[in-house]
Formats: structure tokens, C-alpha cells, sequence
């Protein structure tokens, strides 16, 4: 794939895929949920206090903090599973034909996984992050958009963060 190509897909700081392309998988995702009859879901990630390790350690402390946080996401998702980056600190799953038990136990192991592992040292500091996620899922009959679906994810999201971080919160 060209640079221009990549670019166009996928982020430049964490190589996942970006917004536009991640809201191109989810219609195609949908679309074939709607013939398959199948379920999709979708978890949005954020880090937790993310300013403050900004402001702290300074931006590119952050900027390592978001890579080390893409490569512990992509290695702990399941193959078909599409992560992306789709603002500052804020990444978005897509989990075709997966049910909502299902969904939370990804969200739960993500969870799970950056709370144990998600440390850096730096400077002879130790930086350790959390995230907070929320899920929503529809089944193929009762899916109407993506961002319906998205939006239902973002809420659950606000709740996960008002209940304190660090925890998994379900539509
Ligand atoms: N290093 C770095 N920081 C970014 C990037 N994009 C956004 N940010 C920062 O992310 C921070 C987001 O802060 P807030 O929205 O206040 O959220 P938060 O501190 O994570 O708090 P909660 O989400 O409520 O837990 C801001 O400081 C932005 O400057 C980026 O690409 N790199």
C-alpha cells in the first residue's frame, strides 16, 4: 500500500485504523450482520486521566502511553475483531457476530490486560494507565445505524467514567 494509501486508512501515531475507516468497516459490518443474521458489537476505549499524564511527563510521554496501549489492544483481541483510533485518546472496537456476553468479556479482558500491563518507564519514572470502556451491541433485526450503535457505546462510556474508571460499563 502506498504512503497516501495509508495514510487515508489508517492512524499515523498508532498504525491502527482511523475514524473514517473504522465507520467504513462498521456499514460493511452491518450490512452483513443484516444478511447473515448475525449480532455485531462495539466498545469504545478511552484512557483514563489521560491529561494528566500529559501535563505531567509532556505530550510525547502521552503519545507513548497511546502506542504501547494500541499494541496491547491489538494482542489481546481476537483476529477478526477491528480496532481503531478514532480521537485523541479515545479507540473504538468492532466485534462482528459476537452477543453481548461476549462483548463484555472482551471489554472485561481489555480491561483487565492494560490495568496489569499498561506501565512505562521513563526517565526513572514509572507511568501506569487504566481505561474505561463501554459496549453496545444490537442484533441483525433490531440494528438501525452505526451511530446509534456508536452513540449507545459513548453513553455506556460516560457512565464507566462517572462510576469511577478503570471498569466496564454495558447499554
Ligand atoms: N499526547 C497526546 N495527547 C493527546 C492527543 N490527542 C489528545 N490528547 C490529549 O488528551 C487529553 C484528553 O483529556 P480529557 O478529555 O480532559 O480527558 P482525561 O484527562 O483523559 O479524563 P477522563 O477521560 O475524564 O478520564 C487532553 O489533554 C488532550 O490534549 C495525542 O495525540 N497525543
Amino acid at each position: 500500500m502506498k504512503s497516501l494509501e495509508r495514510r487515508a486508512y489508517f492512524d499515523h501515531l498508532t498504525g491502527l485504523a482511523n475514524r473514517g475507516h473504522f465507520f467504513e468497516q462498521c456499514e460493511n459490518t452491518l450490512s452483513k450482520a443484516r444478511t447473515e443474521k448475525t449480532s455485531l458489537a462495539v466498545l469504545m476505549m478511552d484512557v483514563d486521566h489521560f491529561k494528566g499524564v500529559n501535563d505531567a511527563y509532556g505530550h510525547k510521554t502521552g503519545d507513548l502511553v497511546l502506542q504501547k496501549l494500541a499494541e496491547m489492544s491489538l494482542s489481546t483481541l481476537r483476529k477478526d475483531d477491528i480496532i481503531a483510533r478514532i480521537g485523541g485518546e479515545e479507540f473504538a472496537v468492532l466485534l462482528p457476530a459476537t452477543d453481548q456476553d461476549e462483548a463484555i468479556r472482551v471489554a472485561q479482558r481489555l480491561r483487565a490486560r492494560i490495568e496489569e500491563g499498561g506501565v512505562l518507564s521513563i526517565d526513572g519514572h514509572k507511568i501506569s494507565f487504566t481505561v474505561s470502556l463501554g459496549v453496545s451491541y444490537c442484533k441483525h433485526d433490531d440494528c438501525s445505524t452505526v451511530n446509534e450503535l456508536l452513540n449507545a457505546a459513548d453513553d455506556a462510556l460516560y457512565q464507566a467514567k462517572a462510576a469511577g474508571r478503570n471498569c466496564v460499563f454495558s447499554q
